[in-house]
């Protein structure tokens, strides 16, 4: 990235390392001198054979983790504490049984705030509406699939329209049909509320359909091996998925990954 994209980066990662202390004391090294520049309302997926630290980013952007060595900066400012406008959304919903779609929306609001105000009230109606769900919101989350629960699951990260959004692996417990459903709802939302989105998948053709780049990361610890641009077109849809030119991207990142990071060495956990 140059100079000048450094600049406008949201978020920036410099010599970014995360050392964790196992339970017999050991030090488990998960990043070391991780360096990356995110522009405003770009989509980046991270890759890379499991243990590599992808997760471990998205804490640490969070600022639910703070680094132990380097810098990460939010529009400029060094994160040291926990970041409310950040949005997260993980690989289960974790939807609460006893409350209604329209209620676990709001939920995040309720548990910090004690109450939940008109105007939020409203917005989980948009976005019920949005993520196509409008007349579930009285509905118990065990009513609804898996994939119906992971859709509230983002409308509850955008409650409060954060400007950037922390996915990790949001789609890896659906089946593929609902999985590539979901990616494409997700880039509709995203066309329509830009944000700046980092996305951990082990799936090479979901990041190549979703992202604007790929970062390619290294077996533990983990290191940014290389960053790939998607040179798709907008918008991306089922059209994209029998490009010629994406399966040939698909091709290129998958000997990469492989190449990086044989089976034997960790290579696991990179599906095509
Ligand atoms: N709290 C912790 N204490 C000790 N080690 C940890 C802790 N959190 C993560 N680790 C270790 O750090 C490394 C990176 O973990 P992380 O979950 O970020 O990897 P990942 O790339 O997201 O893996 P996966 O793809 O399997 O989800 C792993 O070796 C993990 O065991």
């Amino acid at each position: 990235m140059s100079a000048d994209a450094h600049e406008r980066a949201v978020i920036t990662l410099e010599g970014v390392g995360q050392t964790f202390r196992s339970s017999d004391g050991s030090p488990v090294i998960a990043l070391d001198g991780v360096d990356l520049a995110l522009e405003r309302h770009e989509f980046v997926s991270l890759i890379g054979p499991s243990g590599c630290g992808k997760s471990t980013i998205l804490r640490l952007i969070s600022g639910l983790l703070l680094p132990t060595s380097g810098r990460l900066s939010i529009y400029g400012k060094r994160v040291t504490e926990p970041r409310d406008e950040i949005g997260m959304v993980f690989q289960k919903a974790t939807l609460l049984p006893w409350l209604s779609v329209a209620d676990n929306i709001t939920f995040p609001m309720k548990h910090k705030y004690g109450r939940v105000t008109a105007e939020e009230k409203r917005r989980a109606g948009e976005l019920l509406e949005m993520i196509g769900l409008k007349e579930f919101g009285h509905k118990r989350p065990n009513e609804l699939s898996g994939g119906m629960q992971q859709r509230v699951g983002i409308a509850r990260s955008l409650l409060h329209d954060p400007d950037i959004l922390l996915m990790d692996e949001p789609f890896s417990a659906l089946d593929a049909l609902t999985r590539d459903e979901m990616s494409f709802e997700l880039l509709r939302i995203w066309s329509e509320r830009p944000k700046t989105v980092v996305f951990v998948t082990h799936s090479i053709q979901e990041a190549l359909l979703l992202s604007d780049r790929i970062v390619v990361m290294s077996a533990r610890p983990g290191r940014v091996a290389e960053i790939i641009d998607v040179p798709l077109a907008r918008p991306r849809t089922l059209d994209t998925l029998s490009d010629p030119l994406y399966n040939q991207l698909a091709n290129d990142i998958r000997r990469k990954v492989f190449s990086r990071a044989p089976l034997e060495a960790g290579g696991e956990g990179v599906r095509a």
